[in-house]
């Protein structure tokens, strides 16, 4: 499992190493000089006579840029630093021009008549004249280290002469090839507890983070802007609780409801899927096709769409009995009082009853005031500003997609159920902090009926582990990270880098949760 922690928390762990003496910050510098060394030598094949460029803020973040352009200028490279704060790490400083390397102050923070440090120079980044000169100074670089901010950036990207840097390097990498950029600790701009990306925010290849990752490096949107990301180990303790966590290939077996050696149907799970309308048949079709594939022991179907249904699946029993969970509302018409009638049912009968549920689609607008946290909702982000607003919230879906962790955060606080918020990224958020973000899926599976696929998937691990699901509250946002790693993966195996129809994902199930949970 991927663990990230918020800034507090990290500077809680920080602390009684730096009161003791522990050179955190060479560390730091160490491993990040040896990760752009990595990257020197795959784009040069040699650190020696690259061309390195430090993006320098005023903090520690910057202090590491500058340590580490130190390093990389001692074993060759060219280093020069791009000082976007009157005042910057001074030992950082230092080390880099005992190390030859050459300075220049940027922007309106440094006028030419402030006393410039190293050869004297100054610029503007903000575009022609000198600014030009910069311009060409990234776009001759080979890597670029954003130094600008880190852990103590108040978001909302970068401000000042930092922001005019951001924006000349993105305009560089906007005219084709430019340096690779690896980001120090997180890309300079992005919300680094929230994972937002408004305002001016470094696009990263590769994040070299220190002590653990930062949700923002997890999070949509701002994820986006890491890159790769690499944790380096500093000797920090950390909490037990992450902020948001990742599952990972190790996780899914734990987790997945493997059947023991006297297992039988029943005791497998049965799940009851209301799902499909006159209008939209198809999406009980692809609910059903999800739960089979991730091997849920028996699906009853309840709905108007039996015959397709049976058509597709003929181990499928119509009608309703007894079921561990449910998966509701995937396809069903807002004007088929009739399916929406048996959703409200199946809905009270879950929260009144103990039986894990996944709220879709349809199932949105029937949900109870309050539910408990064995039911997920799967909204994506139109779904989820609809079910806010409905509950007196003033928000728009590119409200949702700017922030989605705040708002899938208020949806579970609003109707207690656990959320799972689909997108590039899925943000799963459940009772006593626990939160996932599972970034497992090729963009092809934003496709039609996708989501369809999701449900069935997470609907059988529901009611393979129904008793645990409602007894853990936690457990469901688990089960629910799981479905979607799988579902994402499912993308992958069905045509790797290439377009994917929902129903070629359903089928790619099986063999993804085999490679997962097989011996
Ligand atoms: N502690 C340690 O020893 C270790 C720390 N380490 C490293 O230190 C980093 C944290 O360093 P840090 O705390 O100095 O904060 P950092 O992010 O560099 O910048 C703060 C400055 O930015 C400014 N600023 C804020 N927001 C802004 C914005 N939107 N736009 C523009 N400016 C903005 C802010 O201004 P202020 O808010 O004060 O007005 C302040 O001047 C951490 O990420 C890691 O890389 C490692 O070496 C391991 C050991
Ligand atoms: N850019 C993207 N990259 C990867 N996966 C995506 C992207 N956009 C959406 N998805 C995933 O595709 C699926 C789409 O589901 P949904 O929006 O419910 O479609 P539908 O209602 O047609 O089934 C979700 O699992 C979502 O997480
Ligand atoms: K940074």
């Amino acid at each position: 499992m991927l663990l990230s922690f918020d800034p507090d928390d990290v500077r809680a762990a920080e602390r009684p190493l730096l009161a003791a003496g522990v050179p955190l910050m060479d560390r730091a510098a160490f491993a990040l000089a040896v990760h752009a060394g990595h990257v020197l030598r795959a784009v040069r094949g040699r650190v020696g006579g690259a061309h390195v460029v430090l993006l320098v803020g005023a903090g520690n973040n910057g202090g590491d840029a500058l340590h580490a352009g130190a390093r990389l200028a001692r074993r060759g490279a060219r280093v020069t630093a791009l000082l976007a704060a009157p005042q910057v790490h001074a030992g950082g400083l230092a080390a880099l021009t005992a190390a030859h390397g050459r300075t220049l102050r940027v922007g309106a923070d440094g006028p030419d008549g402030d006393a410039p440090a190293g050869d004297g120079r100054a610029a503007d980044a903000s575009g022609g004249g000198r600014g030009g000169a910069v311009a060409d100074l990234l776009a001759s670089a080979d890597v670029v280290l954003d130094g600008l901010l880190g852990i103590g950036a108040r978001g909302g990207g970068v401000r000042g002469a930092g922001g005019e840097l951001v924006d000349a390097l993105a305009r560089v990498r906007a005219a084709g090839g430019g340096p690779v950029v690896v980001a120090v600790d997180v890309p300079s701009g992005i919300g680094v507890a929230d994972g937002t990306a408004a305002g001016a925010v470094v696009r990263a290849d590769l994040t070299v983070t220190f002590g653990a990752a930062k949700p923002g490096l997890l999070l949509p949107p701002a994820a986006e802007a890491a890159g790769a990301v690499e944790t380096v180990d500093i000797g920090l303790t950390l909490p037990a609780r992450p902020a948001v966590a990742r599952l990972e290939t190790g996780d899914a077996a734990d987790l997945w409801p493997v059947p023991g050696g006297s297992a039988q149907k029943y005791s497998r799970g049965v799940l009851g899927v209301v799902a499909g309308s006159g209008a939209y048949p198809g999406a009980a079709v692809l609910s059903v096709s999800g739960a089979l594939g991730a091997g849920v022991g028996m699906v009853r179907y309840v709905g108007g769409a039996g015959p397709q249904v049976l058509a597709a699946h003929p181990e499928v029993v119509v009608g309703e009995g007894r079921v561990q969970a449910w998966v509701l509302g995937s396809g069903v018409a807002p004007d088929d009082e009739t399916q929406r009638d048996r959703v409200r049912a199946a809905l009270a009968h879950a929260v009144d009853h103990g039986e894990p549920a996944v709220a879709d689609a349809g199932a949105l607008d029937l949900l109870p005031e309050r539910v408990p946290a064995h039911v997920v909702l799967t909204p994506h982000a139109g779904e989820l500003a609809t079910l806010l607003r409905a509950r007196g919230d003033d928000v728009a879906r590119a409200d949702v997609e700017a922030a989605p962790l705040a708002h899938a955060r208020r949806a579970h606080d609003l109707t207690g159920a656990t959320v799972l918020l689909k997108g590039a990224v899925t943000v799963v958020v459940g009772p006593h902090g626990a939160v996932y973000a599972q970034g497992d899926a090729p963009a092809w599976l934003a496709t039609a009926g996708a989501g369809d696929v999701l449900g069935g998937v997470l609907g059988a691990v529901l009611a393979g582990r129904s008793a645990d699901a409602v007894a853990d509250p936690t457990l469901p946002a688990a089960l629910a990270a799981l479905a979607a790693l799988v579902h994402g993966r499912a993308a992958h195996a069905a045509n790797p880098g290439g377009p994917v129809a929902a129903s070629a994902v359903a089928a790619a199930v099986p063999g993804v949760v085999r490679a997962l949970v097989g011996a």
